[in-house]
């Protein structure tokens, strides 16, 4: 597709200069086919909440919950509460957060691409045991194979798309990842629906379905290139330009090309000198470590996990009947994907700082009047009644839309364009693996947390809420149509309080510019 050219970059000297770039459809195809890792990730986020609501899974593997949720009313906000079970949606995090440090090894030595076939390989084992789980073993090993797959898929699939991308449309391309992220578990929600009719195996299928995205990601990166800069990184350099050219659509590509080999030529040097992992412990490298920590951190502590894995069972624990859970779980899903459309459209133009802004505007009055409505039942001692009940649905559709076009894309855009190559893979599996760690804090607690706080769990969120709209003020960068390689002298080096982790005479250079 032959887009108008547009133009990014800067000088050898530190000053910028231009670069050329249209947005080809080849570079569009790439990014859809890699951000298939996001759609297996979505669907298993999706799939478990819907599974652990169906009779036939809990006879078969937990058959105390069972027992407790046929019993009578008056535990409704702890019928589910039962560490095995919070296990069983857990163990995927874990196994994904122990992984993503050895992903960022795999996707330095061998690229972006490899990393990511492997990531549908272990999806087809893990859907695979899953499905035909006997026992409960046998399950928790597919989800920790699930697990191995989501942390080599989201450490290589946000750098492959920050990478591939033109700077002015880096925002949009990288989405596509939470894009799917979003779909996946929209998805996943509607095969629940459709599978707890089916008797006694509807799980089955639901677990088992994870193998399409894989069967998708595997067959698609048999075509999709490898990053330029990874193919330079790892001494393929005719390759690299080569692949520049065609993602670019034009042969004039020299100083985007010079970015990277001096990026990638500064990194080796660097990588000769002192380890990835062992450079993070470094000043200079603070502050896109902490941002990229923070930022996963607070994407969790929204508390949007606590709405995406256990929505169905909020909805039961509010009154709705088991099918009448899982639809209203499809319309939150449905808000998702759409809310996560306006981020690709608005990313690029108004900025990553705007977004997250607004959305904890939005979020807090979401959750504060959520917790109200829940507080006023549990006082008066009830389920939430319908007209309640449906309140809190808009209420939820109102806080996911925020998220969506916020932290949830943000969390994984703004740690892939922040670091310098030296440390990039490094530096992003810290942000992959503060996600899995944290998704599987809230995995793990929440049904506990609801079941001691009730509605004061959301009150919690909400003060969460406040303390990251403070940060987002203070402390975030704008990285909006900045070249990836040219972070820490635009963004960095230049920031009231982030510049005082760089030395004097670097800032000298800037400002000759
Ligand atoms: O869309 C919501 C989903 O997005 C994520 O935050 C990942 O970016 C998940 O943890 C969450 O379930």
């Amino acid at each position: 597709m032959a887009g108008g050219f547009a133009v990014d970059g800067k000088t050898s000297a530190g000053c910028h200069r231009e670069f050329k770039a249209k947005i080809t459809w080849y570079v569009w195809i790439c990014g859809i086919i890699a951000a298939t890792c996001g759609l297996m990730f979505g669907y298993d986020i999706g799939i478990s909440g819907g599974v652990t609501a169906m009779d036939d899974f809990l006879v078969r593997f937990f058959p105390a919950v069972y027992a407790r949720k046929h019993r009578a009313k008056e535990d409704n906000y702890c019928k589910f509460d039962d560490q095995r079970l919070q296990l069983f949606t857990s163990s995927l995090y874990l196994a994904a957060l122990v992984t993503s440090f050895g992903a960022s090894l795999v996707c330095t030595r061998f690229g972006r691409k490899r990393t990511m076939q492997a990531a549908s390989i272990f999806f087809l084992i893990g859907a695979g045991l899953c499905a035909g789980a006997i026992n409960i073993v046998m399950l928790i090993i597919g989800r920790i194979s699930l697990g191995i797959g989501v942390g080599f898929g989201n450490q290589a699939a946000p750098l492959f798309l920050s990478e591939i991308a033109p700077a002015h449309i880096r925002g949009a391309l990288n989405i596509l990842f939470q894009l799917n992220v979003t779909i996946g578990i929209l998805v996943a929600n509607v095969v629940n629906y459709y599978t707890s009719n089916i008797h006694p195996a509807g799980w089955r299928y639901s677990l088992g379905g994870a193998g399409v995205p894989a069967a998708v990601l595997f067959l698609g990166s048999l075509i999709i290139t490898e990053t330029p800069t990874s193919l330079v990184e790892r001494g393929h350099r005719e390759a690299g330009r080569t692949m520049l050219e065609r993602i670019r659509g034009t042969k004039e590509v020299d100083d985007e090309f010079d970015e990277i080999k001096s990026a990638c030529e500064t990194a080796a040097a660097l990588c000769a000198e002192e380890k990835p992992f062992r450079r993070l412990r470094r000043r200079e490298s603070r502050p896109p470590l902490v941002i990229a920590i923070v930022m996963q951190i607070f994407q969790q502590f929204t508390g949007i996990n606590a709405i995406m894995f256990y929505a169905p069972v909020l909805f039961q624990t509010m009154g709705f009947e088991s099918n009448a859970s899982l639809l209203s779980a499809v319309v939150t899903g449905g808000v998702n994907v759409i809310s996560t459309l306006v981020s690709i459209i608005l990313v690029d133009k108004i900025g990553r700082r705007k977004l997250l802004l607004e959305a904890c505007v939005q979020m807090l009055i979401a959750q504060v009047t959520v917790g109200g409505i829940m507080w006023v039942q549990v006082k008066a001692n009830n389920s939430p009644s319908h007209p309640w009940a449906l309140a809190i649905v808009v209420l939820i559709c109102v806080y996911v839309s925020s998220f969506a076009w916020s932290w949830g894309p943000l969390g994984w855009l703004i740690p892939s364009e922040t670091f310098p190559l030296a440390i990039r893979t490094a530096g992003f599996s810290f942000a992959v693996s503060s996600n899995m760690f944290f998704t599987f804090v809230i995995a793990q607690a929440f049904l506990s947390m609801m079941c001691t706080m009730k509605a004061f769990i959301f009150f919690f969120f909400a003060i969460c809420i406040v303390i990251m709209g403070v940060f987002v003020l203070t402390l975030l960068p704008e990285t909006k149509g900045v070249p990836i390689d040219e972070m820490v002298d635009r963004v960095w080096r230049r920031h009231w309080f982030w510049k005082r982790y760089f030395s004097d005479a670097d800032d000298a250079k800037i400002s000759n510019c």
